[in-house]
């Protein structure tokens, strides 16, 4: 890594990004409010006429394809378009593509777009990866860790960053690699944290250059997040609102020394 998550956090914090989301009905308010408290600046901006324009003066776009139907899939390609003319980086979350025949068509479609990031749990990025994946719905049914070698290759084939998320994290450019531990076994239990964090990375993607980097310092920020929330929580209900108060109260300080990041191999090409 060449900046630190707390780096990334005081970067974020000092120009707060304007992350355009493409995101489902479920995550909408969730990640505004996930955004806003780790300091970013949400726009939840999907319609073509005006998706494209957008792009163009957000720091970074996000993708997500949760809750899919035509419109959103016209918004999707408009805002990419934009992205790309503008440099800006986007990310893809690839919602329950494994579930349907018109999931795989369309995150087949957008990942031959070369998202900057790719984040989904392990039984998407299973499946992107072509490979055998235990994913029924929107939840992961698969170890993070069985899909590590579909993530290199993913993000080799498409010159993406993908971070596969769960117990554990791991994050590959594909010559690059970290694991990430902490978080809650209360995450998963409340809905559109994955899609929250997908946001995330837009956020930090849109403070550095290095998508590796923006993906480790959003998973970061998460774990730490998600470890200070779980202290005192009795459940998922009262998770909530102590994890929008701990992505809150993390300070750069506090994210470079407790995130537990592992580097795993570094090969230089
Ligand atoms: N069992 C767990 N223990 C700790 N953190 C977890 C656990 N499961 C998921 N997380 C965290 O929850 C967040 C969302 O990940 P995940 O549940 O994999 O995404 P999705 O909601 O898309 O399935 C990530 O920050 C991840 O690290
Ligand atoms: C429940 C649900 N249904 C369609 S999208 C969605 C939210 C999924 O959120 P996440 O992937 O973050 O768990
Ligand atoms: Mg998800």
């Amino acid at each position: 890594m060449t900046r630190t998550p707390g780096y990334l956090l005081a970067a974020l914090r000092a120009e707060p990004p304007l992350v355009q989301c493409i995101t489902n009905y479920v995550a909408m308010n969730i990640a505004a409010n996930v955004l806003l408290a780790a300091g970013a600046s949400p726009a939840m901006v999907s319609d073509a006429d005006e998706a494209e324009e957008f792009a163009r003066i957000a720091g970074a776009l996000t993708v997500n394809i949760g809750t899919l139907s035509e419109p959103f899939v016209e918004g999707m390609r408009a805002a990419i378009a934009g992205a790309e003319a503008a440099g800006r980086p986007w990310v893809l979350d690839p919602v329950a593509c494994q579930a349907t025949a018109y999931r795989r068509r369309i995150s087949a479609e957008l990942l031959a777009l070369h998202p900057t990031i790719i984040r989904g749990n392990a039984s998407e990025i299973l499946a992107l990866a072509g490979e055998v994946s235990r994913g029924r719905g929107v939840d992961g049914r698969d170890s993070v860790a069985v899909a590590e070698d579909g993530a290199r290759l993913l993000a080799r084939k498409h010159s993406s960053v993908v971070a596969v998320t769960g117990a554990v994290d791991f994050v590959t450019d594909g010559t690059r690699a970290v694991r990430l531990e902490g978080g809650s076994p209360l995450m998963p239990m409340n809905t559109a944290m994955g899609c929250s964090l997908t946001c995330l990375c837009g956020a930090y993607a849109a403070v550095t250059g290095d998508p590796f980097d923006a993906a480790v310092g959003a998973l970061a920020h998460f774990a730490v997040a998600g470890s200070l929330a779980h202290e005192g929580s009795t459940g998922p209900g009262s998770f909530a609102p102590r994890f929008l108060d701990a992505l809150h109260a993390a300070t750069p300080e506090r994210l470079d020394a407790e995130a537990s990041i592992h580097t795993i191999e570094e090969v230089r090409a």
